[in-house]
C-alpha cells in the first residue's frame, strides 16, 4: 500500500474555507554538540549545523465550523505545524492564509482573531486566582466591559467554574485549570481556537467535561484545530483529520474514509469450546477460512480474527466457521480507531 493510498481529500462542502495551508515546510536548524568539555570548547569556534525536515510540503484546508483533528505519531510535526497556524514560528516555505491573515507576518492583529489553548504550557499566573489572569487578557485584547461580563459569564456557566475562579490557580485541580486555560483562550470570542494536547493527564470525567465544551462551543460556532494523541478525543470531536508522519501529509479525510482505505475489515473474536474435538486447536494460526487472518490469542480458547469482507462476506464466514469449527461465543466489531491508526503510522513511516 503506497502512501499515495491515504491521500482522499476531504469533499468540498459548500462553506468557506477558514484556513489555507500550501506547501508548507519547516526546516529547523540546529548545531551538533558532541559531550565533553574539550568539544564543548571546540564548538565555540567551530558548530557543525544540522537541519531538520519537521514539515515538508503540506497542504490543506479548513472550513468555517469545522473542527479538524491533526494526528500522528512523536515527533511528526504536529506542534510544529500548530505553532506555524498561530504564528508563532514562521514558515521555511509555502503560504499560510487564515482568514485573510498571515499568522506570522500580521501577528498583532491575528492574535485577536484566534485562541490557543496549549495542554502542556499553561496561560495562568500560578500565583493568582483565574479571574485575574482573565481581567488581564480583557485588557490586552481591548474587551468591552458589557462584552467582557456577558462571555465571562456563559463560559463560567457552561464550565461549572462559578466558585472555582476565585481561587489561586495553583490550587485547582488539573481539570479545574484546563477548564481556566479555556476561558482564557476564548474571552475575545475568537472564530478560530487552536487545541494542543488539550486533554492530556485529565481524568476520564474532566476530559468528557472538556469535550462537551468543545463541541457545545463548535455548535456556537467556533472552528477548532486539534492535535492529540487520544483517539477518543478525534473520534467524539474531529469531522476531519489529517494524519502527518514525518513530515508530511499522509492522509486528509473524514474517519469514515480512513476505515475505507484500509479496505473492508471486521474483528471477530472467538470463545472456542476447548473440549470440542472440532474447537480451533490452540496455536494453529491456520484458519482456513477465506480472508481471515489469526490476529492473536488470548488464551486457550479466545482467539481474535480479521476478516476481510471484501474477499468473504459475513453471512458466508459464519456459514464456514460452523461449518469447520465449534464455537461457544462470538462478537464481530469494526476495526477499533486504535487499530486503524498504527496500521497507517507504520506503513506511512517506514518509508525513508
Ligand atoms: N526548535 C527545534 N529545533 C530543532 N528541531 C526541532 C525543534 N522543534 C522540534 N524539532 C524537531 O522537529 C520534529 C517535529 O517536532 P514536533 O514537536 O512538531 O512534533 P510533534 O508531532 O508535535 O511531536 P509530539 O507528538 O511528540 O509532541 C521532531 O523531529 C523534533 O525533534
Amino acid at each position: 500500500m503506497t502512501n499515495e493510498f491515504y491521500k482522499t481529500n476531504r469533499k468540498e462542502r459548500a462553506v468557506e474555507n477558514i484556513i489555507s495551508v500550501e506547501h508548507l515546510c519547516k526546516k529547523y536548524t540546529t548545531y551538533k554538540r558532541e559531550s565533553g568539555f574539550k568539544a564543548s570548547v571546540k564548538s565555540f569556534f567551530h558548530r557543525e549545523k544540522v537541519y531538520v525536515d519537521a514539515v515538508k510540503d503540506v497542504t490543506f484546508q479548513v472550513k468555517r465550523g469545522d473542527i479538524i483533528g491533526i494526528l500522528g505519531p512523536n515527533g511528526a510535526g504536529k506542534s510544529t505545524t500548530i505553532k506555524m497556524l498561530t504564528g508563532t514560528l514562521y514558515p521555511t516555505e509555502g503560504v499560510i492564509n487564515v482568514m485573510g491573515f498571515s499568522p506570522y507576518k500580521d501577528r498583532i492583529s491575528y492574535v485577536r482573531n484566534m485562541g490557543a489553548v496549549f495542554g502542556q504550557k499553561s496561560q495562568l499566573i500560578f500565583d493568582i486566582p483565574p479571574l485575574d489572569s482573565f481581567r488581564m487578557n480583557k485588557a490586552i485584547y481591548g474587551i468591552p466591559d458589557k462584552e467582557y461580563e456577558e462571555t465571562l459569564h456563559t463560559l463560567i456557566e457552561i464550565l461549572e467554574l462559578e466558585d472555582k475562579v476565585m481561587r489561586p490557580t495553583r490550587v485547582l485541580s488539573l481539570g479545574e485549570r484546563m477548564k481556566c486555560e479555556f476561558i482564557m483562550a476564548m474571552l475575545h470570542n475568537p472564530p478560530i481556537v487552536y487545541l494542543d494536547e488539550p486533554t492530556i493527564g485529565l481524568d476520564v470525567i474532566a476530559k468528557q467535561n472538556i469535550r462537551e465544551f468543545i463541541k457545545q462551543m463548535n455548535e456556537r460556532g467556533t472552528t477548532f484545530i486539534l492535535t492529540t494523541h487520544d483517539l477518543e478525543d478525534v473520534q467524539q470531536l474531529a469531522k476531519d483529520v489529517i494524519i502527518i508522519n514525518k513530515g508530511e501529509k499522509v492522509f486528509d479525510g473524514s474517519i469514515a474514509d480512513l476505515r475505507r482505505n484500509l479496505g473492508n475489515k471486521k474483528v471477530v473474536e472467538l470463545t472456542v469450546d476447548s473440549y470440542s474435538e472440532k474447537g480451533i486447536v490452540y496455536g494453529n494460526k491456520n484458519i482456513e477460512i477465506r480472508g481471515t487472518t489469526v490476529i492473536s490469542e488470548l488464551s486457550h480458547q479466545k482467539t481474535t480474527l480479521e476478516v476481510d469482507t471484501d474477499v468473504i462476506s459475513i453471512s458466508e464466514f459464519m456459514n464456514e466457521l460452523s461449518s469447520q469449527y465449534a464455537f461457544t461465543d462470538i462478537s464481530i466489531k469494526e476495526l477499533s480507531m486504535e487499530t486503524i491508526i498504527t496500521k497507517i503510522y507504520k506503513e506511512t513511516g517506514n518509508k525513508e
